[in-house]
């Protein structure tokens, strides 16, 4: 029997000794990856969950503010990848490297070529054979507030606890650094207003400064805020904007484009 992996709703902690082959999955399921450089890819999503953050906006609610999962093991994982007729494979959540078991998972997927990449928070850095880091760092207008949350019945959450613990968490300069340096990446900020610019240049100083790999400007890409067409049509004007003033690339939310927010999608 699997040995139950998890993450603790109330921290985000990862308590997932002793389960270094099960993952908590909130789902499994075919798309075309929807947004980076690899958009328009079939590829194979598993999205596990369990977060130490708390986006306000975040689009996978039932994995980070609210999570639900079954648990599987590796091999199980591998088996419904498998099925499917993918050479992608994308780990997502939640957030993916706090489980152990993501680790045992990438090595296997590896050892039958498929190409994975991991969406990352970038607050968590892990050995693991990994072919594209998808590192997407929380700018503070990601905060939760008691106003603005993912909550899709729009109730208030936790918000003020988990803003502190957010705020403190969201940024770890040594773990980007060595995201960059170990992997090949992409830097993916979400963008919702004209202030998140100032943040990004200054972040990017930063992990500039801290990494001993080169970080091109078109290794950033900046994507619309919004998990509906509705929000993203809003959204997508500035994003576009910012790219090019910046010299900075710009990735669709295709997903969102073409199945708003339904989930497997
Ligand atoms: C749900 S997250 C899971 C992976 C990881 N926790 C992270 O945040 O990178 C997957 C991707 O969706 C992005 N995302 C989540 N909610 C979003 C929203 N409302 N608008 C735009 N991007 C969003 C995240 O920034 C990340 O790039
Ligand atoms: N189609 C599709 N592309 C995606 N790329 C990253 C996703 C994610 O949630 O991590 C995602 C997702 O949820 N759906
Ligand atoms: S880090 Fe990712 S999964 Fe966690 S709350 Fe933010 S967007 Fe959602
Ligand atoms: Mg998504």
């Amino acid at each position: 029997m699997p040995v139950t992996s998890d993450v603790n709703e109330k921290t985000g902690e990862s308590t997932t000794e002793g389960s270094a082959d099960a993952l908590p999955v909130n789902e499994l399921f075919e798309s075309l990856q929807g947004e980076g450089r690899l958009a328009g890819v079939p590829s194979v999503f598993v999205r596990t969950s369990g977060c130490n953050l708390r986006c306000w906006f975040c689009d996978s609610y039932h994995t980070s503010w609210e999570p639900t999962h079954a648990t599987m093991s590796v091999e199980e994982i591998v088996a419904e990848v498998e099925s499917y007729d993918a050479e992608h494979v994308v780990l997502t959540g939640g957030e993916p490297l706090l489980h152990d078991a993501s680790v045992a998972l990438l090595t296997e997927l590896d050892a039958r070529g498929y190409h994975t990449t991991v969406e990352t928070n970038g607050t968590i850095r892990r050995d693991a054979p990994i072919d594209l880091a998808s590192v997407s760092p929380k700018l503070a207008s990601s905060t939760p507030t008691p106003d603005e949350n993912a909550r899709p019945d729009g109730k208030p959450t936790d918000a003020d606890e988990w803003a502190e613990r957010h705020a403190a968490r969201r940024i770890d300069l040594d773990a980007l650094a060595a995201l960059v340096e170990r992997y090949d990446f992409q830097l993916k900020f979400v963008v919702g207003e004209r202030d998140d610019a100032a943040e990004i240049t200054d972040l990017l100083e930063r992990i500039r400064d801290a990494a001993a790999v080169e970080i091109r400007d078109t290794d950033v890409l900046l994507m619309p805020e919004g998990a509906t067409r509705e929000r993203i049509a809003e959204t997508r004007p500035l994003a576009a904007e910012l790219a090019q003033e910046y010299g900075f690339r710009y990735t669709p939310r295709l997903h969102v484009t073409l199945w708003n927010d339904a989930p497997e999608t």
